[in-house]
């Protein structure tokens, strides 16, 4: 059969602009000495067959040492040349936007968007991101999506949208701010929610400026073809789904592809307590770290009648965050209004839970990689193995070094702790919200998934 050229060269052109070959400042060199170059490992490649393209593009061969090795460009190089002289821009379809020491102002940002940091070297935004919750398996679930090859995980977690310095903001600390949150969430005064947007104006405005030093990670840099073949980096922060301003990162990145991983919230926060516990950088005071501590606060908590003064009080890792935190639906109300601006069929959020990943990691894998637009490639199952405790974990997973070398440390929360727990004041919910979601935080989360969460559900 007589391969159609004109497809076969229309799609190899694709592949190459797709894999950011965009060679408007190159040359085209005038060789003399090009007809005489006996071999040249970049320039044995037909550029008609996307199959050889695909080649090429797995090659370490730039642009330019293709033209250089070969003297003559072929007709499908001359075409991406032309092309890019023509109209001065890359194609809409390529993801890489030019050299990042070219970038201006004027270019906007993007999920996925990515620079180019050398010949065939780009350094790119993340395609998704993983916002919460904080002990909600989301240390384990990073572990099983870096297998997959087009997954480039920044490595531990990248706090780009709550670092301290993007919020500090009226002279102060970040988390005097959960009160702002708060109020907002709660649809409080117009004063509280003026101020909450020039905060995440202020926000955005110092991230736009720092971004390209902090947010396109080195350590994900990648190829040409990486970029071709849909390598994504991917991102988990579980802090964001409290702290950050949805708003701002919907201004930096309004098509990306948002997940959250929650948990039964009493489970959640008495993970929280314990995990705030071992954490050495917070000097605890002495008697801070204990059962009855915990019971104190929590009478604490329960005795305050109006949340909203509560949090001004707050530092980093309090108990008054970790009751707030169990509000997921307010949270998630937040995010997804601010993600709702642009008309889309279906909201671009993944809601999933610790419990359901727990028993079966592989179909929450299943359902994850098909949200993120990956091919079900790793075999899970293969490589997973069960641990006495229940859990599935993948080679030296965090969940194997919790609970192989020693139990979780303290002890399995007892069921009348859970209930009161989950008796705390809940705050009244007067904001309406686009999603209609609402759930009492008091039903387990997994079992209220089709009634307050499915209508957000990407599916
Ligand atoms: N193998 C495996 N599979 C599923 N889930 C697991 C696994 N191992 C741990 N865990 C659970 O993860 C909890 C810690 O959650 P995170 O990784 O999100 O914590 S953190 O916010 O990043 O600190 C952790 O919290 P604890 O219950 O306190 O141990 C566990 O509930």
């Amino acid at each position: 059969q007589v391969p159609d050229t004109k497809v076969a060269r229309a799609s190899g052109m694709e592949m190459l602009l797709g894999a950011g070959w965009t060679t408007g400042s190159y040359p085209i060199p005038r060789n003399p000495n090009a007809e005489n170059l006996s071999f040249s490992r970049c320039m044995h490649f037909d550029l008609t067959q996307p199959k050889e393209v695909e080649q090429l593009l797995n090659s370490s061969c730039s642009f330019q040492q293709v033209l250089e090795s070969g003297g003559r460009p072929s007709e499908l190089l001359l075409d991406i040349l032309r092309l890019n002289h023509a109209d001065g821009r890359l194609s809409q379809k390529s993801r890489v936007k030019g050299w990042l020491q070219n970038w201006t102002d004027s270019q906007t940002t993007d999920a996925g968007g990515c620079w180019k940091v050398g010949p065939d070297s780009c350094n790119c935004l993340p395609s998704s991101l993983l916002i919460g919750v904080m002990k909600g398996s989301t240390g384990e679930i990073a572990d099983w999506l870096n297998r997959h090859d087009a997954i480039c995980g920044a490595p531990g977690e990248m706090h780009f949208f709550d670092d301290k310095k993007h919020l500090i903001y009226d002279g102060r600390q970040v988390l005097g701010r959960l009160a702002e949150l708060f109020d907002a969430l709660h649809g409080d005064s117009f004063e509280h929610q003026q101020r909450y947007n020039k905060a995440a104006t202020e926000a955005l405005a110092r991230l736009r400026s720092t971004w390209r030093v902090e947010y396109l990670d080195p350590r994900c840099q990648m190829s040409g073809f990486d970029v071709w073949r849909g390598m994504q980096v991917w991102e988990k922060t579980p802090s964001y789904l409290d702290v950050v301003d949805p708003s701002v990162v919907f201004d930096f990145f309004p098509t990306i592809k948002l997940a959250v991983i929650l948990r039964d919230p009493a489970d959640r926060l008495y993970s929280g307590f314990w995990h705030d516990c071992r954490q050495t950088t917070q000097p605890l005071l002495p008697g801070n770290c204990s059962f009855d501590r915990l019971k104190q606060s929590l009478a604490y908590v329960a005795s305050i009648s109006d949340m909203a003064t509560m949090p001004n009080k707050s530092r980093d890792w309090t108990i008054e965050r970790h009751v707030l935190m169990g509000f997921y639906h307010r949270f998630l109300s937040k995010w997804i209004d601010a993600f709702a601006k642009v008309p889309k069929s279906s909201l671009p959020m993944l809601v999933m839970f610790s419990e359901s990943f727990k028993s079966d990691p592989f179909h929450t894998l299943d359902v994850y990689q098909d949200f993120l637009g990956l091919e079900r490639k790793f075999d899970f199952k293969a490589r997973a193995k069960q641990l006495p405790n229940g859990l599935y974990v993948l080679g030296k997973g965090k969940g194997s070094k919790t609970f192989r070398k020693k139990p979780p440390g303290y002890m399995p929360m007892p069921p009348e702790l859970h209930d009161e727990i989950v008796k705390l004041p809940s705050g009244s919910t007067r904001r309406p919200t686009k999603c209609s979601i609402g759930c009492s935080w008091k039903t387990r989360a997994p079992k209220c998934t089709s009634r307050w969460l499915s209508p957000c559900l990407v599916g």
